[in-house]
């Protein structure tokens, strides 16, 4: 099902519990601006190519809006406004004061050099500056991006505003980073299985574990389940799966990745196709990658009991149907991956503290100077 047709039956159907009115649900559907952008940069080579880039805002009631930026070559509008809906959720879930956006470029990083990373993100960069803001629309790292996209905007945003270290969070502790943001997505998934599980009277280290990717969020939530002792027995990235059904040695795993990239080539482990991975034997199926791929063709499949949505939308609400009847329970994203936009909250308020102190410490030096 498409991205923003499964978002809003979710949201209607929310609604709907909530009581609430039919006015207030039709704003809260409409996004508060869209932005599309062409970004042409000029590769190593010279030859030039071309972009789209979109940032989506969503809804600024409550604060700030607030998201990650995405760089994969799937991005498109509707995607980008359903992951901006699911922020304003999120974000309302996690009671933090910031309303809702998601931004992207439809591209494949991992076919970009460095440097044309860095301009495609300087050149959007410039496209959408005049439109986010410290205090209104505040980016941070999705899929296919990380602290040194966030670096990067966060100098050419500068170029135009002055040094504004709160208008991305995500980015390198040097240039006031928070600690734990890189992880904070991935224990905060931990921590919510670990709940979850919990009121099921179940722990995570009798539990078997599937996870699907291993980025970010996969990495950190297969690196903290296996040192609390639970046993992953399969995992995924986008070269193919590997399963083991006595526990995959997450450390060395991570240790291949690093070095190779490619998941499927580990030794420690036998592969198998990356979607068999959402159907295979597991206890709790941890979707860490794309959206939507649960759905009608693969539901009725999985044996999991337990699903933790890290990823974004990972279930179409026609497999969210299915599971539920097979009785199995389904964690949902605003809930379980809240983690990161968390962190991402104090490490704004965090540094427009700082700044506010080092203006005032400024301010208060330049009138003993004068007097
Ligand atoms: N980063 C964050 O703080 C947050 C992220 N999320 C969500 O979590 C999800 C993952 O984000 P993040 O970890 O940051 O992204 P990354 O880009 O760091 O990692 C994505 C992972 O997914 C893998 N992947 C891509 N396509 C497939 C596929 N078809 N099958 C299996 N694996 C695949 C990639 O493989 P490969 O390694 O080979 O490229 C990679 O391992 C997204 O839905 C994102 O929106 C939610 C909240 C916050
Ligand atoms: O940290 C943030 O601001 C946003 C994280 C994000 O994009 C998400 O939670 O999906």
């Amino acid at each position: 099902m498409n991205a923003l047709a499964a978002t809003n039956r979710n949201f209607r159907n929310a609604a709907r519990i909530l009581g609430l009115d039919s006015k207030i649900e039709k704003s809260l559907m409409i996004p508060f601006r869209e932005i599309k952008v062409e970004c042409t940069i000029p590769k190593d080579d010279g030859t030039l190519v071309s972009y789209v880039g979109f940032r989506v805002q969503h809804d600024n009631a409550r604060g700030p809006m607030k998201g990650g930026i995405r760089y994969h070559p799937e991005v498109e509008p509707d995607e980008v406004n359903a992951l901006a809906q699911l922020m304003t959720w999120k974000t309302a879930v996690a009671d933090i004061p910031y309303g809702g956006a998601k931004g992207g470029i439809g591209c494949n990083p991992k076919d970009l050099t460095t440097s044309e990373l860095e301009r495609l993100t300087r050149v959007f960069t410039q496209k959408i500056h005049d439109l986010i803001g410290v205090h209104t629309d505040v980016p941070a790292p999705d899929m296919g991006t990380s602290a040194q996209t966030m670096a990067w905007i966060l100098d050419e945003y500068s170029k135009f505003h002055g040094h504004s270290p709160a208008i991305v969070t995500g980015k390198p502790l040097d240039l006031g980073g928070s600690l734990g943001r890189e992880a904070a997505t991935g224990r905060g998934v931990v921590y919510a299985t670990e709940v979850l599980l919990a009121e099921h009277g179940k722990s995570v280290q009798d539990m078997s574990f599937a996870i699907q990717g291993f980025g970010n969020v996969g990495s950190w939530v297969a690196k903290l389940l296996h040192k609390r002792g639970a046993k992953i027995v399969a995992a995924s990235d986008v070269t193919g799966a590997i399963k083991n059904p006595n526990g995959i040695d997450i450390p060395a795993l991570l240790k291949h990745k690093e070095e190779t990239g490619i998941l499927s080539s580990f030794s420690g482990g036998s592969a198998m196709d990356a979607n068999e991975l959402l159907v295979h034997e597991c206890d709790v199926l941890i979707p860490c990658a794309l959206g939507g791929v649960l759905n009608r063709e693969n539901a009725s499949g999985v044996k999991a009991k337990f699903i933790v949505e890290a990823a974004n939308h990972p279930t179409d609400p026609e497999a969210d149907e299915i599971l539920s009847n097979k009785g199995v329970v389904i964690l949902p994203d605003i809930y379980a991956n809240a983690g990161g936009v968390t962190v991402s909250y104090f490490e704004w308020v965090q540094v427009s503290a700082t700044r506010k102190r080092s203006l005032s410490f400024r301010l208060r030096s330049k009138v003993k100077m004068v007097s």
